[in-house]
């Protein structure tokens, strides 16, 4: 079949690519020269683990390729619309300009399909309304007895494993509008996952209103447990507990589960925190924001492990960060990308800094990212780097290549052993029997 995907960033480039693998006609566009060139030149252009390969092996089939040129669109039959919605400027709820802009720039590219009626899927996160609104806009920017569709299918994907999660979702969700449209819309949507669908992959289908909430709930639960976990964290630091042991102790019960406990330095990126914000504001405006004031209380336990943090390093630094030489790990928002949007790890890098700190930070993919947002920060071209002659060295994005550091060998680099955990990556007695304090968030002290 032949598809569009509009907006190729962490969503859009790896769903066109996973889209092209699954055997369609696939064109990417974006509003982006510099990412457009990359990606028509097989190029990733953010780090995303299988997406290098997965590009090389489809631009070779001849059946992806990449715009900026929307008229390129005309004549598919399904149109993905993966923008951004990030959070606005000052305000809690989603900036749709993005959204708005796609769909406007699409609808001409919509006429003359006849019989066989175009379906624009949105993908993007969106505030509960929306798809209704942009049904609206398409039809009305459609001369008479011409036909569009619309559905909505959220994306579930976590990046670091954005290529297999497109390919071998969860489930699928199809927002879908009433009667024979719906019906139209639904076989299209099976065409284009008919390879993930005969493996059987589940598939709840709805209407709009219920797809757009089932993607901010399904991220408010999850910000929900971890900040739960991090609460934890809190009371255990008071008397000396383990929120580890206390995660692995609750998550055994089956109706618990163990994901999404680790407790540490808390979430970030560029969805959970500006998705539970969002859907805090939606619902204000539909006057249910009593339901949701639990998520004012998530994103304050969130925000607080950030504080605790610079708190910690004061702390084990005997008062006074005036100075003091401190070893950042990590600077992406989680492991295996190079994502920087709300990183913790750089925020805390950041007050650090500000505070009198001379802080190095380094990471093995999200460093060219951070020095372009925080050009005042320091970086190092490694791990050892980061740390020579540190007074304090904290792990806070838990790479592999920092959960296999040696002790030994890193504690002749630094000034002092003392080593801060923010993600409870390392194991405790392993840094303490090579002479480091070891230090985390919601960890006996030791
Ligand atoms: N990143 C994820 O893991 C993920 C997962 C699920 C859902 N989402 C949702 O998907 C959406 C996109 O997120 P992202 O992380 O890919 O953002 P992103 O910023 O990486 O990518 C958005 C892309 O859209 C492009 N763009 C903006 N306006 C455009 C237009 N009018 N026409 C064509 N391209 C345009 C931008 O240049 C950019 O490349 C958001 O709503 C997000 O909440 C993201
Ligand atoms: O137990 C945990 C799990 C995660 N995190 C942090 O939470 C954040 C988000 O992690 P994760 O959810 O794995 O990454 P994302 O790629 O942001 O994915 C989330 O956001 C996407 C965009 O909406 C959704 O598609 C995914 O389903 C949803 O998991 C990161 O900062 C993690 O370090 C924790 O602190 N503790």
């Amino acid at each position: 079949m032949r598809i569009s995907v509009i907006g190729c960033g962490y969503l859009g480039a790896v769903h066109a690519a996973c889209m092209a693998d699954l055997g369609h006609e696939v064109v990417g566009v974006d509003v982006d020269p510099a990412k457009v060139e990359l990606l028509a030149a097989g190029k990733a252009p953010f780090y995303e683990p299988g997406l290098p390969e997965l590009l090389e092996k489809v631009m070779a089939t001849g059946r992806l390729r990449f715009t900026t040129d929307m008229a390129e669109v005309a004549g598919s039959r399904v149109h993905f619309v993966c923008v951004g919605t990030p959070q606005r400027k000052g305000e809690y709820a989603a900036d749709l300009t993005y959204v708005d802009a796609a769909v406007e720039g699409l609808v001409p590219q919509l006429r003359g399909t006849g019989e066989a009626p175009a379906l624009v899927v949105g993908k993007s996160t969106v505030p509960v309304g929306t798809a209704a609104r942009l049904a609206d806009l398409v039809a009305d920017g459609l001369p008479d007895g011409e036909h569009a569709l619309l559905a909505w299918n959220p994306e579930f994907l976590r990046e670091g494993f954005a290529v297999q999660d497109t390919l071998a979702p969860d489930r699928f969700v199809y927002g879908l509008p009433d009667g024979p449209d719906g019906e139209v819309a639904k076989a299209l949507l099976d065409e284009v996952y008919a390879t993930p669908l005969s493996t059987g992959t589940p598939l709840v289908t709805t209407d709009y209103a219920t797809a757009e909430l089932v993607k901010v709930a399904a991220n408010s639960f999850l910000a929900t447990k971890i900040s739960f976990i991090n609460a934890m964290a809190e009371v255990c630091e008071k008397v000396n507990a383990d929120v580890v042991a206390l995660a692995d102790a609750i998550g055994h019960d089956a109706r618990i589960g163990r994901k999404f406990l680790n407790a540490g330095l808390g979430f970030g990126g560029g969805c959970l925190p500006k998705d539970i914000r969002a859907f805090m504001a939606r619902a204000g405006e539909l006057g249910a924001d009593q339901a949701l004031t639990f998520l004012r209380e998530v994103d304050d336990i969130n925000m607080r492990r950030r504080q605790r943090m610079v708190e910690l390093t004061r702390e084990v630094c005997e008062g006074s960060l005036l100075g003091r030489r401190i070893g950042v790990l990590g600077a992406a928002f989680k492991p295996d990308s190079d994502d920087i949007r709300d990183s913790p790890a750089l925020n805390v890098a950041a007050q650090l800094r500000l505070q009198g700190g001379h802080v190095t930070v380094y990471d093995p993919q999200a460093v060219e990212n951070a020095r372009r947002v925080w050009p005042d920060l320091r970086f190092g071209s490694s791990a050892d780097e980061a740390v020579e002659n540190a007074d304090v060295v904290l792990l806070l994005t838990e790479w592999r290549e920092f959960r296999d550091l040696d002790p030994e060998v890193l504690g002749t680099k630094v000034a002092h052993r003392r080593v801060l955990d923010g993600r409870n990556a390392l194991d405790p007695a392993r840094w303490r029997a090579a002479g480091w304090t070891y230090r985390a968030l919601g960890r006996p002290r030791g």
